[in-house]
């Protein structure tokens, strides 16, 4: 699947930054463009692939280069202002060759947490393909207005985006480390994650055709219908071997016994790996079951794919999710690893948004609360005045 991607704000610029990084290492040619948008001059100038004429600086007038400060409502004021800087490094892009948009920010700081909304809606009123969000919550250790900016952003991100696609930085924090030290790491397992699944169905020149493909259309329907995505991931360490395939390293004289074993071998293999994917670490952890659609792709060397254990690990998810729109399918290549990555579309169940959900409408409580009390003070007022005016009438 090709994608135009831009990243917003800071973590955003640095996370579309690594995906060109992951696509030049693997070939797998899934960024077709690459913008990166930010208030702050020093962030753009710390990126290293995304081309300098890509990278747009908004808010020039109202801060200076110096970023907004967490302020996220002077991140949307700023993208409003300057949507047509941003607008410009897109019309550089041939978005005919452009499958989908793909809106990466983190929700925790001030330009990414406000401009990015504010670009999905932009870029859905003028465009058909669908626009995708990819968010990253911050640490629940960063502080309260980090929380807060995720809290607000959150609920408009996933309204204006065709999908939220999440990643809970705070889940993914080895412990005793804080946030800021993991970001390689965390970074490196974004673009792992969401790589395999939008490269599945990019197969290049050469690269063997995959048994069942999972191609653009089906990674669209499985996001079409909205809401928010997780992604879970597992792999397993195999031998590449040259031309004879796996059966080569078998030596037996029976070679239909050996030829039974193997295939066994692969399909559970295959299954393992689907069930280690879905039930250990999600970018955003939740509840799987109750998920509305669902996307397997197994990634590896051909030899190690088989349809059986896919079909095996699709039925699996389909029992797990309840879902009756579980896609499956394989991506081949030549890396000595066997993968399953699960895309689980219009997920429900997720403690994190209940807790952050929870935090806006305490935070809008507390607007209510102030907003009460001052027009509360205001009808005293005016009542002392009438009081104070009464004699004179
Ligand atoms: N995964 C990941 N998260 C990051 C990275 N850098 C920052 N973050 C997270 O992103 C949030 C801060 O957002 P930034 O993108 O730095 O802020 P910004 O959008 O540039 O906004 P301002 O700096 O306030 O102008 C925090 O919650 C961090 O945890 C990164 O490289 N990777």
């Amino acid at each position: 699947m090709k994608l135009a991607m831009i990243g917003f704000g800071q973590a955003g610029g640095k996370i579309v930054d690594r995906f060109l990084d992951y696509d030049d290492r693997t070939g797998s040619g899934i960024v077709r463009a690459a913008i990166a948008v930010n208030s702050a001059k020093a962030d753009l100038m710390g990126l290293d692939n995304i081309p300098q004429e890509n990278r747009v600086l908004i808010g020039q007038a109202r801060v200076k280069g110096h970023g907004v400060g967490a302020d996220n409502e002077l991140g949307a004021e700023v993208a409003e202002e300057d949507i047509d800087e941003v607008q410009n490094a897109i019309d550089q892009i041939p978005t005919h060759e452009v499958d989908a948009f793909l809106i990466v920010s983190g929700m925790g700081g001030g330009t990414g947490s406000g401009g990015a909304p504010v670009l999905a809606k932009h870029l859905k009123r003028i465009y058909t393909i669908p626009v995708y969000g990819l968010g990253v919550l911050p640490g629940t250790d960063e502080g309260g207005i980090y929380t807060l900016n995720a809290a607000r952003s959150f609920q408009t991100f996933v309204r204006e985006v065709d999908n939220l696609l999440v990643f809970d930085n705070d889940s993914w924090r080895q412990t005793g480390e804080s946030v800021e030290g993991g970001y390689e790491q965390i970074n490196e397992e974004i673009v792992r994650r969401f790589g395999i699944l939008f490269g599945a169905g990019e197969v290049g020149d050469g690269q063997e055709v995959a048994e069942s493909v999972v191609d653009s259309s089906e990674i669209i329907n499985t996001l079409s219908g909205g809401g928010v995505s997780t992604v879970g991931y597992a792999s397993e360490e195999v031998e590449l071997s040259s031309g004879g395939g796996l059966l080569s390293r078998f030596t037996g004289d029976d070679g239909g016994s050996d030829d039974d074993l193997d295939a066994a071998n692969t399909t559970n293999r295959i299954t393992s790996l689907v069930r280690k994917a879905a039930l250990g670490r999600l970018t955003l952890p939740c509840e799987i079951e109750g998920t509305e659609r669902a996307l397997l792709v197994l990634s590896g060397p051909p030899e190690y794919l088989n349809r059986k254990g896919i079909e095996r690990g699709r039925k699996w998810l389909e029992e797990e999710t309840g879902s009756m729109e579980v896609r499956g399918g394989d991506f081949p290549r030549e890396e000595p690893e066997v993968a399953a990555a699960i895309l689980l579309s219009g997920v429900t169940n997720v403690p994190r948004i209940k807790r952050l959900q929870q935090v806006a409408i305490e935070a809008q409580d507390n607007i209510d609360d102030i907003q009460q009390e001052s027009e509360e003070n205001l009808e005293e007022l005016v009542e002392d005045d009438e009081d104070e005016l009464e004699p004179l009438f």
